[in-house]
């Protein structure tokens, strides 16, 4: 199985729309290289370009969804395509991952749980999904958390309960707290013996540095790629048995005490 990371620079000068059409090209380009694509956290928009969410807030099945499941179906790739700005029929706004099957069907979306900003931003002007998704790619199923949830390992025991063999993060990390980033890219890993695909922007957006370096990191917490500050794409072989081989040799999973869900192996 092979990963591509794309990391997207979010430039303001770039519109929405001239974005989506560059991103699908990005994507349609791993057609052959990869199996499975990750796009970052907002990039239609800009994960900090707050004044901006209600402009560019779309339905499911907006412009976002059309050009990126036609992109998984011309790249035949299981695509998690980031998340958009949704607007729920209710009128309420979340950061919604969208992900793809290689046909372009949608295969799952997850709305962010945990809302970045505290009393400001996106923790006020979205509203909190409420349910962990995982995604039945074959052979590595996928646990699905975006950005300020890799903060919060609860959720990432869950979805090892619910049967993910890997995490993908998809994120708009500020470069202020890139160490941050990395390390807890890297605890998410080894504390679950799972492989962690944090896709990140790049560049600058609404006044606030992009950490970049989006990451791959293996069950055993080695960082098997780093992207650096700028748009970059990252391609990975990734190897699903090597988890039930960590697991097996170093079965921490195991010793929980708490939370006694069986780990798949
Ligand atoms: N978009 C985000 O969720 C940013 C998260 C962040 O900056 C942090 O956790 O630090």
């Amino acid at each position: 199985m092979r990963a591509s990371l794309i990391q997207i620079a979010v430039d303001p000068a770039e519109s929405p729309n001239s974005r989506r059409a560059r991103v699908a090209s990005l994507v349609a380009e791993q057609r052959g290289v990869a199996d499975l694509v990750v796009l970052p956290e907002l990039w239609p928009v800009g994960a900090f370009a707050y004044e901006s969410f209600e402009a560019e807030a779309e339905p499911l099945d907006g412009p976002t969804h059309r050009a990126m499941a036609k992109a998984a179906a011309e790249a035949s790739v299981w695509l998690h395509a980031g998340s958009v700005v949704e607007r729920a029929p209710d009128g309420a706004l979340y950061n919604t991952a969208l992900v793809f099957s290689p046909s372009g069907e949608l295969a799952a979306t997850y709305r962010k749980m945990h809302r970045f900003g505290f009393d400001a931003g996106e923790a006020v002007m979205m509203a909190a999904g409420d349910a962990l998704v995982t995604v039945p790619v074959p052979d590595l199923p996928l646990g699905v958390a975006t950005c300020y949830d890799l903060r919060f390992p609860e959720m990432f025991r869950g979805l090892v309960d619910a049967g993910a063999l890997a995490f993908v993060v998809s994120a708009g990390w500020p470069a202020r707290r890139r160490e941050h980033w990395t390390l807890l890219a890297r605890a998410r890993a080894v504390e679950n013996q799972a492989y962690v695909l944090a896709c990140g922007t790049g560049g600058t957006h609404a006044g606030v540095p992009q950490a970049g370096h989006s990451l791959v990191v293996d069950p055993w917490g080695e960082v098997l790629a780093e992207a650096g500050d700028g748009e970059e794409t990252l391609t990975v072989d990734l190897d699903p048995a090597l988890v039930a081989t960590t697991r097996d040799r170093f079965p921490a999973l195991k010793d929980r005490l708490l939370g006694l869900a069986p780990p798949r192996r």
